[in-house]
């Protein structure tokens, strides 16, 4: 098992009579918290990235993502299980997330999980397959890369070792950049039937209002974001930064519509690497995009 580091929130207080800020609002979790609530789950983790030879400095990523949220405005229930900390053994680390995720799910919350590189959904997958065993589960990646290499595993794997391995699940991804993957890797994606939209038919085509419809089809749905899929002049602090990424508004805009997806599970913002970041463009631009989650997520209590 690994070790769990616990943060501390703090910000701006405007009035201390009225608790108004997400600092103020947000209490540790543990197994007797309510039910239908959000839970920030912290995995401090970039060995995947350094295995894919990427840009290292994701590991800080969940520290520096939490400190943006601390201030945002936010009155309802919302948890923080902690940060798991992750080593060089990657399988164990996201082993380790793996159960956070299934217990924070068995509670019939919302875990919001913070990475770390994008390794960060492998263990979040294993939490929601442990979590809900015989289910028909689709996965969404807001992503330039299909992360569909068949090599050690890695940032680049995840979803390989997924659908080599459980044959209930879909793999939707939305943003892939055509500079950014290889003729294999796009064979690969035909060979699991992989659902992909390129950046420009997300733009402009009526693809993502369709897969939302779709989506609905299935008994749980779970979703991640690589910070990657945001261009590199605002989201700078990734690992494989892309130039004809979204824009801030558009990723708001899907994620806003995400958020209203009722059979959706869990959601994961990875791939925010500080010591990569320019004026905490890509801490600040996640930590809002979780901001618009929350706040668009009817059902948080
Ligand atoms: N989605 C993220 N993917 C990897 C890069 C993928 C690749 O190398 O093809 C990352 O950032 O580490």
């Amino acid at each position: 098992m690994k070790n769990i580091e616990q943060h501390d929130y703090a910000g701006r207080v405007d009035n201390p009579e009225i608790k108004e800020r997400l600092h103020q609002v947000i209490s540790q979790w543990d197994s007797s918290t309510p039910s239908g609530a959000p839970v920030f789950i912290g995995f401090r983790s970039e060995e995947g990235v350094k295995r894919n030879k990427g840009r290292r400095g994701a590991f800080d990523g969940p520290v520096v993502v939490r400190q943006k949220l601390a201030s945002m405005p936010y009155e309802k229930p919302v948890f923080d299980y902690g940060s798991i900390l992750g080593d060089h053994d990657l399988e164990a680390s996201q082993t380790a997330l793996g159960q956070s995720v299934a217990a924070v799910l068995s509670n019939n919350q919302f875990p919001l999980i913070i990475g770390g590189g994008h390794e960060t959904l492998y263990g979040h997958y294993l939490g929601v397959r442990q979590a809900f065993p015989d289910k028909k589960l689709a996965v969404v990646n807001f992503d330039a890369h299909f992360d569909l290499r068949d090599e050690q595993p890695s940032s680049g794997t995840m979803f390989h070792q997924i659908l080599s391995d459980d044959p209930d699940i879909d793999y939707y991804v939305f943003g892939i950049q055509e500079s950014g993957n290889t003729a294999s890797l796009f064979r690969t994606a035909d060979r699991f039937g992989v659902r992909y939209a390129l950046m420009n038919e997300v733009r402009n085509t009526d693809v993502y209002t369709r897969v939302l419809e779709e989506l609905k089809e299935y008994d749980a749905v779970f979703a991640t974001l690589c910070m990657d899929s945001v261009q590199q002049s605002v989201a700078p602090g990734t690992s494989a930064p892309a130039q004809n990424g979204y824009t801030a508004c558009e990723i708001h805009d899907m994620v806003a519509q995400l958020a209203k997806l009722e059979n959706l599970t869990s959601f994961d913002i990875s791939e925010v690497a500080p010591a990569l970041d320019i004026d905490d463009r890509t801490s600040s631009l996640a930590a809002s995009l979780f901001h618009s989650f929350m706040t668009e997520r009817e059902t948080f209590q």
